[in-house]
C-alpha cells in the first residue's frame, strides 16, 4: 500500500517506520528529521524495532496515495486537512488524540476513519524514534459500522506488524480514548512523571477522577461509555506505556504548546453545555493553561 504518514513526529515517525518495513511510505515532517531520514533512513529502537528507508518530505502539498495517516497536533488539523486537499487519497485516518475527524471530514472529499492510538512514542533525535510502549491501534468508520476501506488499512498495518484492532463502535472507543488522555496527558504533564507513576498513589486518583468526569459527559453526549471500561482502558494504558513520557509531557519538555484544548478544554466546554461538573479537568485545563501563558505558547 502507498500511504503518506502526514505529521513525522514521535507518533507518525514510530507509526511510518513500521508501516515502512513492508508498504511504500513517505513521511511528512519538518526538518532536520526529513534530511536525517532522507540521508540516512530512520532507525525505530526500543520496544518495537527497525531500520527502514521510507521516503521523506517537508512539502505536503498535491500528494496521491491509497491512505494517508494524519499524526499532527490537534491544532494543526484544519492546516493539514487543508494541505491533505491539495492531493489525492482513497481513505484518511487520523490516529490523533482529540475528536479531530470531523475537522478532517469537513475538509476532505474522501472517506476518513477514525483511529485511536496506545503505542507510545519519542522522537529522540532526528533519524531516531523510539517505542516506549506497545499499544494498539484500532481504527474503523468514523460514525460506526463496518467500512471495506476500515478492513483494507487494518490488514495493511497488521502486515506490517502493527497491533491493529478494525471496530465498529468508533464513537464509544474514541471517547474512551479520550477519558485515558485526560486521566494520562496534563497529570504526567504537571507533576512531570512517567505514564507509569499512575498506576498508583497521589497522581493516580486524580487521573481516576479526570477520566471519570470524561465518562460523564460522553453518556450526557448520548455514547454507551461505562466508567468500568474506561477504568480498564486508563490501567491498561498506564501499564502498556509505563516508560512513555505522554505527548503533553513530551510538549512541556520542550516548551511547546500542549493539546490542552483538544482533551482537557473539550471535555469541560461539553461539561458545561449539558450542565455538568468537570471540576478536576476544568483544574488540569486551567494549570497548563497558565503554564503555556507563562511560557508564551499560546
Ligand atoms: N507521542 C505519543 O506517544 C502519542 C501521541 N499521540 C497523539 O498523536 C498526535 C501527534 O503527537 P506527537 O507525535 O507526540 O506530536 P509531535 O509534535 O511529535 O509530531 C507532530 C509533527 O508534525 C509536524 N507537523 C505539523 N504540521 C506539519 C506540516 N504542515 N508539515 C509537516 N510537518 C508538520 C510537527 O512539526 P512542528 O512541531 O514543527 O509543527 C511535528 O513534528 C497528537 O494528537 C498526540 O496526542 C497518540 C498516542 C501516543
Ligand atoms: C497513549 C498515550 C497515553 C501514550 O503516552 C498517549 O495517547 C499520549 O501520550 O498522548
Amino acid at each position: 500500500m502507498e500511504i503518506l504518514v502526514f505529521g513525522a513526529g514521535s507518533l507518525g515517525s514510530l507509526v511510518g517506520g513500521l508501516l515502512a518495513r513492508v508498504h511504500d511510505v513517505t513521511l511528512v515532517g519538518r526538518d532536520p528529521h526529513v534530511s536525517q531520514v532522507r540521508a540516512d533512513g530512520l532507525s525505530v529502537t526500543g520496544a518495537a524495532a527497525a531500520r527502514v528507508a521510507p521516503d521523506a518530505t517537508t512539502d505536503g502539498e498535491g500528494r496521491t496515495a491509497d491512505l494517508a495517516v494524519v499524526t499532527v497536533k490537534s491544532f494543526d488539523t484544519a492546516a493539514a486537512a487543508e494541505t491533505l486537499a491539495t492531493g489525492e487519497f482513497d481513505a484518511v485516518l487520523s490516529l490523533q488524540n482529540g475528536l479531530t475527524e470531523e475537522t478532517l471530514a469537513s475538509r476532505l472529499d474522501t472517506t476518513v476513519l477514525a483511529g485511536t492510538a496506545t503505542y507510545g512514542a519519542h522522537l529522540r533525535e532526528p533519524g531516531r524514534v523510539a517505542c516506549t510502549g506497545v499499544g494498539r491501534v484500532v481504527l474503523g468508520a468514523r460514525t460506526g459500522g463496518s467500512d471495506p476501506a476500515a478492513e483494507r488499512v487494518g490488514k495493511a498495518f497488521r502486515d506490517a506488524g502493527l497491533r491493529t484492532l478494525v471496530a465498529t463502535d468508533m464513537p464509544r472507543r474514541r471517547w474512551e480514548k479520550l477519558a485515558v488522555n485526560a486521566g494520562i496527558n496534563a497529570v504526567t504533564a504537571l507533576a512531570r512523571v512517567e505514564n507509569g507513576s499512575l498506576a498508583d498513589g497521589p497522581a493516580a486518583e486524580v487521573a481516576h477522577r479526570a477520566a471519570r468526569e470524561t465518562v460523564r459527559v460522553a453518556r450526557a453526549e448520548g455514547v454507551p461509555l461505562t466508567y468500568r471500561g474506561a477504568r480498564a482502558a486508563l490501567v491498561e494504558v498506564v501499564s502498556d506505556t509505563a516508560e512513555n513520557r505522554s505527548s503533553m509531557l513530551q510538549d512541556v519538555d520542550a516548551g511547546r504548546r500542549t493539546e490542552v484544548e483538544a482533551i482537557h478544554g473539550e471535555v469541560v466546554e461539553r461539561a458545561d453545555r449539558h450542565g455538568i461538573d468537570a471540576p478536576t479537568n476544568r483544574t488540569l485545563a486551567g494549570l497548563l493553561r497558565a503554564w503555556e501563558a507563562g511560557r508564551g505558547v499560546r
